[in-house]
């Protein structure tokens, strides 16, 4: 018994406060409390209450609220509440972090990180059950096309939790970018109606502002060395391999033996490399205006040259097909038109694998995938939770907005890609039986595509360094809450955690290397490694350069309007007329301006507020994790100022904690 202080925390955000009062109760190991109520918490306010309670309480275990609505219900945004009473526990902190809406009951567990094992009296055994079965009937695994990895239940944003939803700045910010993009579309496409694109110059009347890169691309999109570095350093650093073999789809008729001869002496030397578009093979090309477009399925080989260049040696447009001549193989040494028509076929190509395989699945779709089951399996005051919450943050809405306005059904892929009308779906299900447990851990995929020694591939070099920072955030926090690994294997959250990512979420992806159950703690922290640097750095990497590569529409058009060239008798006039046309190319660059601008609304990798652990050991794994990460972001600043084209996708202060865009 005895004096008791409590603060309660309000949001900052407009709408956080509340005009509803709330009810208070202290639960400890001895009995319960009633505070009382609180008056109606204001934005960004922290109240204060203090109580004398009759009875004694013992250890704080739990914080009840419960908001009474009198005449209309508002939603209040609680971010902790603290409680200072008699006895030894100190300043007790109850990390909250949620929407508190309706006259339930919620319950506040004390902010250090428990799992099943560390509760043997079973203190928090009820709790932890009701609120994960609640948050089951909350998160539900939705399914938006058959064959699919699963999304959360919801056609809208408004079908979204409250706590999934865009808080105001965020939501402002979004919502007023999109709209102006599209206005100036809108003014522009009027005002310019008759402007045509006769000349490859032309496109430069679809220039966003330029970023210092997008600056170099329009320079220098043509060269060859700007095309192969791109496979390593730009939008999509994802497709290209070393080659073990020359390709099988790769035909050289008669007269290319020189050809082949190079090609063999790069295989011997270990510099040959390929990137192969056999994923868009077959694709059902969309039909834009009653236009149809074009889509092709290229196959390049590069050869790695001695200063780090990968420079191709040649590209065939479409893999042969039974009963046809070998398909046209285009060369450097071609007619430059030729050459450089084969070429944009290949970063259109490019543009459909990256937007739809690397970035929408592997960044966006994954993520989500990790959030909800995290929400369906894991209760408030798990390790595990806690680690990997701040991670989520807007993931669910920014999906639920792909799902509704960019892929759907008359979305921006319908209207302006030439994989629209559904073969952008059939690339996504296609995708799914590549997304392997190595493909999604750098060591482990970089390895696979032999590009550990390639010193130029600085999204390699980054993306290595990153997961080995992650990982010792990982290995720091799972050795708090993990003396062993049969404290893992015991652990009935963790596996059912781990389960329903896997079986559940990922659809079966215990066929392509995921772990259905977790068996030591070093198994663990890989899978969590995996899970923050998938939310964080592989999305940064297939994001951040939207608007450095395809700011120049012929080096990442959206669509192409011709089909694939079948001879080397090729003009400028040919090559715009297979690019989009200004319409397509405005909206490409409306669009990819709003996806890949500064984001004002933006939290760094690690930099999250949000205090979700109240014990000491965590805070101090973070900061040591914090301070990693700025080490790697000065040594970045200061690498990238000494190279010609800097790479900064993978630069932790560009990197956003979470998918959110
Ligand atoms: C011209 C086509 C541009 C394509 C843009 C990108 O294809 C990419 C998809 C990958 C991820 C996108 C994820 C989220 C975006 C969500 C909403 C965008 C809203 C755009 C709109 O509403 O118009
Ligand atoms: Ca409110
Ligand atoms: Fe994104």
């Amino acid at each position: 018994m005895g004096k008791y202080t409590i603060r309660v925390a309000t949001g900052s955000s407009l709408l956080a406060g509340s005009s509803n009062c709330v009810q208070l109760w202290l639960v400890g190991e001895h009995g319960e409390a009633d505070l009382g109520k609180l008056l109606p918490p204001l934005p960004g306010k922290e109240t204060e209450l203090k109580v004398e309670v009759p009875l004694y309480l013992g250890r704080l275990l739990l914080v009840k609220l419960r908001k009474r609505k009198l005449l209309l219900d508002s939603d209040w945004f609680c971010k902790w509440i603290t409680v200072q009473g008699p006895g030894t526990q100190g300043e007790a902190f109850f990390p909250c972090y949620r929407w508190v809406q309706g006259d339930g009951i919620i319950c506040l567990p004390e902010g250090t990180a428990l799992t099943v094992s560390d509760d043997p009296q079973n203190l928090f055994k009820t709790q932890r059950e009701q609120e994960v079965e609640a948050r089951k009937t909350v998160y539900r695994w939705g399914s938006w096309k058959d064959g699919l990895i699963l999304p959360i239940a919801g056609s809208s944003r408004q079908d979204l939790p409250r706590d999934q939803r865009f808080l105001e700045d965020k939501d402002l910010d979004f919502n007023f970018s999109l709209a102006k993009g599209l206005k100036d579309l809108a003014i522009k496409g009027t005002l310019e109606l008759a402007i045509c694109v006769k000349r490859l110059e032309d496109f430069k009347k679809v220039l966003v502002k330029k970023t210092p890169l997008a600056a170099r691309v329009l320079d220098c999109w043509k060269d060859d060395a700007l095309f192969g570095y791109q496979f390593l350093n730009g939008a999509n650093p994802m497709l290209v391999r070393r080659s073990k073999s020359l390709p099988a789809r790769l035909l050289l008729s008669p007269g290319m033996e020189d050809l082949q001869t190079q090609l063999e002496k790069e295989l011997q030397a270990g510099t040959l490399f390929e990137a192969d578009f056999s994923l868009l093979d077959g694709i059902k090309p969309n039909v834009i205006m009653f236009q149809q477009q074009y889509v092709a399925a290229p196959l390049v080989m590069l050869r790695l040259q001695p200063d780090g260049k990968l420079l191709p040696m040649v590209i065939q447009l479409q893999p042969p097909r039974h009963g046809s001549p070998p398909p046209l193989l285009f060369l450097p040494s071609d007619p430059p038109m030729a050459w450089l028509l084969a070429k944009i076929w290949v970063r259109s190509s490019d543009f459909q694998v990256h937007q739809l395989q690397s970035h929408l699945l592997r960044g966006h779709l994954v993520a989500e995938v990790i959030s909800v089951a995290t929400m369906r399996s894991l209760p408030s005051l798990h390790p595990i939770y806690k680690l990997l919450i701040p991670h989520f943050n807007y993931t669910m809405e920014i999906n639920t907005l792909a799902r509704s306005t960019l892929v759907s059904e008359y979305g921006i892929f319908d209207l302006v890609v030439s994989t629209g009308s559904g073969g952008h779906v059939d690339i996504l299900q296609r995708a799914v039986s590549y997304l392997t447990y190595r493909s999604f851990c750098p060591p482990d995929d970089l390895a696979d595509r032999g590009l550990l020694d390639v010193t130029s591939c600085l999204y390699g070099q980054d993306a290595l360094r990153l997961w080995g920072i992650i990982s010792r955030y990982v290995n720091g926090m799972v050795g708090l809450f993990y003396k062993s690994d049969e404290a893992v294997t015991c652990d009935p959250e963790l596996q059912v955690w781990c389960r329903e990512i896997t079986e559940i979420g990922l659809q079966g992806a215990q066929d392509r290397g995921f772990p259905l159950c977790l068996e030591s703690r070093a198994q663990l922290c890989h899978f969590l490694t995996m899970c923050i640097f998938t939310c964080t750095g592989q999305h940064a990497s297939a994001h951040l350069g939207q608007l450095d590569w395809y700011s120049w529409i012929p080096n990442g058009p959206c669509t192409m309007r011709k089909p694939p060239p079948t001879s080397k008798d090729v003009t400028e006039k040919d090559v715009v007329d297979s690019l989009p046309n200004l319409q397509q190319a405005r909206m490409q660059k409306t669009i990819v301006k709003f996806l890949g601008r500064h984001q004002p609304v933006m939290v760094a990798l690690g930099q999250h507020k949000e205090k979700y652990f109240s014990d000491p050991g965590p805070q101090a794994v973070l900061k040591q994790f914090q301070e990693e990460l700025a080490t790697m972001d000065e040594e970045i600043e200061v690498r990238n100022a000494q190279l010609d084209l800097p790479y900064e996708y993978l630069q932790p202060s560009k990197v956003e904690n979470s998918v959110t865009i």
